[in-house]
This record gives structure tokens, C-alpha cells and sequence, in this order.
């Protein structure tokens, strides 16, 4: 009797097992997002949760006439073309656009672009705009989103067809290396309120720049960094890290790889959204302990993207500067810093 009544109890117990691992995989794998949990005791965002949208499907490339990659052939560039943990540099001459164009295309992507236009900065976002319009991801649907103390007085430029404007309220700060650091705080904070149901990748560059020829597909990625054009060629050594143990951006003697731009970086959102956070979250800390790094943002975005490796590293033809002259190993400049009046919009 015992025992039939034992065998019972445990087939009820099996039985009922069955049925909650049933439902917990049918459950999981109709839940429309995953939750990334955060435990920081920081401001409100560390506690934002981030709903993911599903992978999109990959497409094969329709059919298409396109020349043979061939393994022997000569280096199309001579700038290097893959980084030794084998993410790709991209430069003019090392992808083909029509092929990239057939691939990402059908994948009817939004890609977001966020400039930040405070104070006298407004004065960019015209050109920028304009610029964006006739060369940023073309034939693309497009986001921009321009941060700003003066939402009524952003241009009203005309934009082309899948191409939307969004203005967003964001506060003045007395001091430039403020409004230029609290950027981190506020891209990541947008992601999590907005943004991630809105694009599939997300660029964040600086306004004070301009459009010069095509920035297509080729730059999508994961985590995407771009080779800051003032220290392409300098040893390690020379770049200007952030050198005091005292901040979190502190980098080593003989740590690095290349020197990064501050003003270009992007990726897929997911992936923005986790590397500015990280950044705004060391930025934080330094504030704590009163420190400010040597290139304030920038300093923290190299920090990161040692330990955090960009997964596409985009040559400085996509963040050029129009105060230095095209060197002949660049083939094109595809987005450059205008020569500004530092000290004027700095006042
Ligand atoms: C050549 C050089 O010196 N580059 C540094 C400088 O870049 P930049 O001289 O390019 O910095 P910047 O003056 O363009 O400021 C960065 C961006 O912040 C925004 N902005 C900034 C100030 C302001 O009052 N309103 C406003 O909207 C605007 O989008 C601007 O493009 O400063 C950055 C600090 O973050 C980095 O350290 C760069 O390495
Ligand atoms: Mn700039």
C-alpha cells in the first residue's frame, strides 16, 4: 500500500514537472523581448531595462554580377585592413558597395544618427543636415536625432522619403567639456526610453562635421570605432590617453590599440547602449573622485574600447579634419571636422 501510494506521489510529481518545463520553453520562446538586469545604486538609467528587438533574418544576396575576391591578389588599400582580433577596417577600396547594397537593402534597416547642438554648436546642424541628406546611409531609413537646448530654432530641412527629424530637450551646461561629456549620459539614456524600439544601429557623432562622399552599409557593425585622424600614424606612446592612475580612463604604457575619435562612434543599438553606459558610468565615477580626463569623453571612450573591442574599425576617412590636408594614403574623405573658430564658439 505504501509503496503504490509512493509511486503514485512520484508520478504525480514527474507528471507535474512535465507540464512546467513544457510551459516554460513554449513561455520563453514566445516572450517578444529579454531583460538585461541592473544592480547599480546609480541614477534612474542604471535601472532602465532595455527591451532587445529580435534578430532580424539574414537574407542571401539576390542574384547578383560581382568581380571574384581572389586571395593572391594585391592589397586593395595600404592601409591595414583587418585588426589583429580580425575585425575589419574599413576603407575606400576594401568592400564593394553594390554587393553591400544587395545584402543589407532587402533587410529594410533604420539606422540612427544622434548630433548634439548646444549653444552655439546650433549653428552646425544646418550644413550637417543638409550634407547627412545627400550621403548618410542613402536609400536607408534614417533617424536623426538632434539633442539641444533650443528645440524651436533647429532648421527645418527637407528630408528624403523613410528619413525622419526628432529634436530632443536636453540641458545647457556653462562649461563645453560638460555638454561634450554629459553626452554619454544622455545617448544611453535615449536608448533605453526610446531609441531601441526606433533604429537597428545607432552612429553618434559630433555636428561641427560634414558629409563629404558615401557612408553606406559598409560601416554597419556591432561596435564600431573610427581611427581618430590626428594619431593614425603615432606609436602608442604618443597617444593622448588619459595617463593618471587617479582616473578610470587611466591607460598604460604599452596598452592600446589605435587611437579612437571621440567624435564618431555607433554600432548596433544594443551594443551603443552598453558602451555608453559604460562610458557615462567611469565618467561618473571620475566626477566623484573630481577628476575630469585629459580628453573628457574621449579619454573614456579609448578606455573602453581596449577592453571592449570595437568589432568594426572604421579608417579616418569617415572622421576626417579639414585643418589638415588629405594625406595620399586616403583615397576619399567621406566626413570631416569643419575648420571652426574653437576659441568664438567655446566663449
Ligand atoms: C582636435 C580636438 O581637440 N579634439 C577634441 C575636442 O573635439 P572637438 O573640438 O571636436 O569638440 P567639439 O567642440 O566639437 O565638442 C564636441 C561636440 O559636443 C557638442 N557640443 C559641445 C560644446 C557645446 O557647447 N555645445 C555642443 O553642442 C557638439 O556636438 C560638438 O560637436 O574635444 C573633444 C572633447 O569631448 C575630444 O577631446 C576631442 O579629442
Ligand atoms: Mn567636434
Amino acid at each position: 500500500m505504501r509503496c503504490r501510494r509512493l509511486a503514485l506521489g512520484l508520478g504525480f510529481c514527474l507528471l507535474v514537472g512535465t507540464v512546467l518545463c513544457t510551459l516554460w520553453a513554449y513561455a520563453d520562446s514566445w516572450l517578444p523581448f529579454s531583460y538585461i538586469p541592473y544592480y547599480l545604486p546609480c541614477p534612474e538609467i542604471f535601472n532602465m531595462k532595455l527591451q532587445f528587438r529580435g534578430e532580424k533574418p539574414f537574407q542571401p544576396v539576390a542574384r547578383s554580377q560581382y568581380p571574384q575576391p581572389k586571395l593572391l591578389e594585391q592589397r586593395p588599400t595600404e592601409l591595414l585592413t583587418l585588426t589583429p582580433w580580425l575585425a575589419p577596417i574599413v576603407s575606400e577600396g576594401t568592400f564593394d558597395p553594390e554587393l553591400l547594397r544587395l545584402i543589407y537593402q532587402p533587410l529594410n534597416l533604420t539606422v540612427g544618427l544622434t548630433v548634439f547642438a548646444v549653444g552655439k554648436y546650433l549653428g552646425f546642424v544646418q550644413h550637417f543636415l543638409e550634407s547627412a541628406e545627400q550621403f548618410f546611409m542613402q536609400g536607408y531609413r534614417v533617424s536623426y536625432y538632434v539633442f539641444t537646448d533650443a528645440p524651436a530654432a533647429v532648421p527645418r530641412v527637407p528630408l528624403g522619403p523613410g528619413r525622419v527629424l526628432r529634436v530632443l530637450p536636453v540641458q545647457s551646461h556653462a562649461r563645453w567639456e560638460e555638454v561634450s561629456m554629459r553626452r554619454m549620459e544622455a545617448i544611453s539614456r535615449h536608448i533605453a526610453q526610446r531609441a531601441h524600439r526606433e533604429v537597428d544601429y545607432l552612429f553618434c557623432v559630433d555636428v561641427d562635421m560634414v558629409f563629404r562622399n558615401p557612408w553606406g552599409p559598409e560601416t554597419l557593425g556591432d561596435l564600431v570605432a573610427a581611427i581618430h585622424p590626428g594619431y593614425y600614424a603615432a606609436p602608442r606612446r604618443e597617444f593622448p590617453y588619459e595617463r593618471r592612475h587617479v582616473s578610470t580612463a587611466f591607460v598604460a604604457d604599452g596598452e592600446g590599440d589605435f587611437y579612437y575619435g571621440g567624435a564618431v562612434f555607433g554600432g548596433r543599438v544594443d551594443r551603443v547602449y552598453e558602451f555608453a553606459r559604460g562610458c557615462h558610468m567611469a565618467i561618473l565615477a571620475d566626477k566623484a573622485n573630481g577628476v575630469m580626463a585629459a580628453w573628457q569623453e574621449e579619454s573614456h571612450l579609448n578606455r573602453r574600447f581596449i577592453s571592449h573591442k570595437p568589432t568594426k574599425v572604421l579608417s579616418p576617412e569617415y572622421i576626417w579634419d579639414d585643418r589638415k590636408p588629405r594625406p595620399p594614403d586616403l583615397k576619399l574623405i567621406r566626413f570631416s571636422t569643419l575648420d571652426k573658430n574653437t576659441q568664438w564658439l567655446r566663449s
